[in-house]
């Protein structure tokens, strides 16, 4: 699924937090967002997902204006795994995973074993099979990540944004579910902050106070002055030659 913005602007009490961001994905493709604290890469995640409509500019999913299309038809293209999404209501795992089948449900279209069998997929692909019973409010902050990555698997789209999915969640689980990710034949978006994880998407951009001042592939982009520049650390590259890849150890500059 291709996913094309112009011109998206946001802004809140005269306050510029979205400035004539556009972009466009390549269908299949690991796009990362980075950036400081603040930068909007929430903001500009929520405008694709379609949560929010940006105060200029327009998001077309394909050839369709998302603003032309019915809210059933977008959730099922594009699934957004939020950040703070902590659950609050007293339903199994099982319950919150199938939740991402509702844009398929309609009145002649009832639960079916397809429905079934792509939530115990989704479950599976996660590693959440063992839960799948637990009351969702009482999992960890970890395992809550998993259900919400779980459920937008469940829902199918042909793009997946994600906003920081690894942070609540230990290193191997963090490995696991990028590994996840980057396996998955589908277009997606990544907000990451670990910079070392975001070297393996296929391209990353950059978000600087509201601007998106680069984009590209991950050589091009995670360069010195980059680091220097929109993140202020110096950055030493070591070079893994086994691995055939480039790792980045952060010095403050001082
Ligand atoms: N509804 C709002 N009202 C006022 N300010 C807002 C609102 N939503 C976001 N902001 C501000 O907009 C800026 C961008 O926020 P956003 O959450 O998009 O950044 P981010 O890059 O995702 O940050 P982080 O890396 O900390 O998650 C921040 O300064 C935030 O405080």
């Amino acid at each position: 699924m291709r996913l094309s913005a112009q011109g998206i602007g946001w802004q809140v009490h005269g306050h510029r937090l979205l400035d004539d961001i556009s972009l466009e994905t390549v269908p299949g493709e690991n796009l990362g967002l980075i950036g400081p604290n603040g930068s909007g890469k929430t903001t500009l995640l929520r405008i694709l997902a379609g949560l929010q409509k940006p105060h200029t500019g327009h998001v077309w999913l394909g050839e369709q204006s998302m603003y032309r299309m019915r809210q059933r038809d977008i959730a099922r293209t594009v699934a957004l795994v939020e950040q703070q999404a902590m659950a609050s209501d007293r339903i199994s795992v099982h319950q919150a995973v199938s939740l991402g089948r509702t844009p398929y449900l309609s009145p002649l279209r009832g639960w079916s074993d397809q429905d079934e069998a792509i939530v115990s997929r989704a479950l599976h692909d996660v590693g959440i099979e063992h839960l799948k019973s637990r009351l969702w409010h009482t999992l960890s902050g970890g395992e809550g990540q998993r259900v919400q990555i779980a459920r937008a698997l469940a829902q199918q789209p042909g793009l997946l944004l994600l906003d920081e999915p690894t942070n609540h969640l230990d290193i191997r689980h963090q490995l696991s579910i990028l590994k996840l990710v980057s396996a998955l034949p589908i277009t997606v978006v990544i907000a990451l902050h670990d910079l070392n994880q975001a070297m393996d998407c296929d391209r990353i951009g950059v978000m600087e106070d509201g601007r998106l001042v680069d984009i590209g592939p991950p050589e091009d982009v995670l360069t010195p002055y980059r680091l220097h520049q929109t993140f202020g650390v110096h950055a030493d590259m070591l070079d893994d030659p086994q691995h055939q890849r480039r790792y980045m150890r952060f010095r403050q500059i001082v």
